[in-house]
């Protein structure tokens, strides 16, 4: 596999299998290579990286201490390992980064908060703004609170949609595995290794089995899922093996692993989501915010002369020019209803109309596709 900077990427979400942070027969943390990690990440950040890690672990951590055995575990008996390992899990990636100066955040979600279009703003916000602040948050299932219709239950669709939700160019699953072969390498010696795939195609997800350990959830199949959620996204992924010392240096140092290529990045990605929805509703332009769009400005209301439809806030709404020709489509900030009090208002008078601070832009030019 060709040299592969990892620093190049702009966003990076890391994601760290069970089997690799758990000892999978004591059920304790294998802090020196929790060490490594943070040693990698700390390089990263330095370079001016953004680091977002997707940690599983809570539930193999829990099970050791509350010393329930090996084998299936019952949901309650699962949660109640993850309520107990959590805890454990947060604090020890905050041992690790804190002496490197590094401040993590432990975000916990679950699938609602990525179907939600309320609650994915939201959960997208709070990771922007934990970023800004170049803080690495930890991010895991809350296993907790999540039964079984409402849980991603592995960690690998979860980091994918991390990685979409902040607009990450890069994911890399550390699993136990090198990467993706023709068949699970651990029952079959004679499966061959893929460098690079540039599309997933039905018989590669043939091929790819479940979790080779007992401590793993997700298996080959959640990990061509993570690939196919990223690779539409415009964000590339990689699955490597995770259980050298820095794993991400060897990585970079040319370890042995499989890449999805995206082929867009993932701003091109988002603009051709956005065009790709139905619109809910429709805002009309003046000619000089027509003007300003053109330049690559963000919408304010103040150049906005009608909205149309029923839309809330993070809907896609078509854009139209003065005479009502069709310019493109965005993301509205607003609910119809707010956005409606809000024509033609200046940014200065936002708050006195909604009785909230509000946000000065009705589409961030981040949410526009022309
Ligand atoms: N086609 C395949 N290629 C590689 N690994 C596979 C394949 N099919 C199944 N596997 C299994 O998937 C395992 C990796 O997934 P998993 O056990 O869930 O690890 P993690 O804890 O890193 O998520 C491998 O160890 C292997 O046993
Ligand atoms: N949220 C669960 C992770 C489940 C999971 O995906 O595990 P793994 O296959 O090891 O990544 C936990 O922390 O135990």
């Amino acid at each position: 596999m060709a040299t592969l900077k990892l620093s190049d990427a702009r966003r990076l979400v890391v994601k760290i299998g069970s089997a690799l942070l758990v000892d999978g027969a004591t059920g304790a943390l294998r802090s020196d290579w929790l060490m490594g990690l943070a040693e990698d990440v700390a390089r990263l950040k330095a370079r001016g990286t953004d680091v977002v890690l997707v940690s599983s672990g809570s539930i193999a951590l829990g099970r050791g201490v509350l010393g329930l055995p090996a084998g299936g575990l019952a949901l309650e008996q699962s949660q109640a390992a993850a309520a107990v390992g959590q805890i454990r899990l947060a604090r020890a990636y905050e041992e690790v980064l804190a002496p490197k100066g590094i401040t993590t955040a432990q975000v916990l979600v679950t699938l609602e908060d990525s179907a939600d279009r309320r609650r994915y703003l939201n959960s997208r916000a709070t990771l922007e703004q934990l970023l800004t602040f170049g803080v690495v948050p930890i991010v895991n299932e809350n296993d907790t609170v999540a039964t079984d219709e409402i849980r991603y239950g592995d960690n690998d669709r979860l980091a994918a949609q991390v990685a979409v939700t902040i607009g990450a160019d890069m994911t890399v699953l550390l699993s136990d595995v090198d990467g993706f072969y023709s068949g699970n390498p651990k029952l079959d010696p004679t499966a061959t290794h893929y460098p690079v795939i540039e599309e997933i195609t039905p018989e590669m997800m043939a091929m790819a089995g479940d979790a080779g350990t007992g401590l793993s959830k997700g298996g080959m199949k959640t990990k061509l899922m993570a690939a196919q959620t990223a690779m539409a996204a415009g964000c590339s992924l990689i699955i490597t093996e995770g259980s050298p010392v820095s794993p991400l240096s060897a990585l970079e140092a040319g370890a042995r692993a499989t890449l999805f290529v995206a082929r867009e990045d993932p701003k091109a990605a988002r603009k051709h989501w956005i065009g790709s929805m139905k619109p809910k509703g429709a805002v009309t332009l003046d000619a000089g915010a027509q003007a300003a769009l053109g330049r690559g400005k963000s919408l304010l209301p103040a150049g906005v002369t009608a909205v149309t439809g029923r839309f809330g806030r993070g809907d896609p709404v078509e854009i139209l020019g003065p005479k009502g020709a069709h310019i493109g489509a965005g993301l509205s900030r607003y609910t119809s209803e707010e956005a409606r009090q809000l024509v033609g208002k200046r940014s200065d008078q936002i708050e006195a109309t909604l009785g909230y601070p509000g946000r000065a832009a009705l589409i961030h030019r981040d949410d526009m596709a022309l």
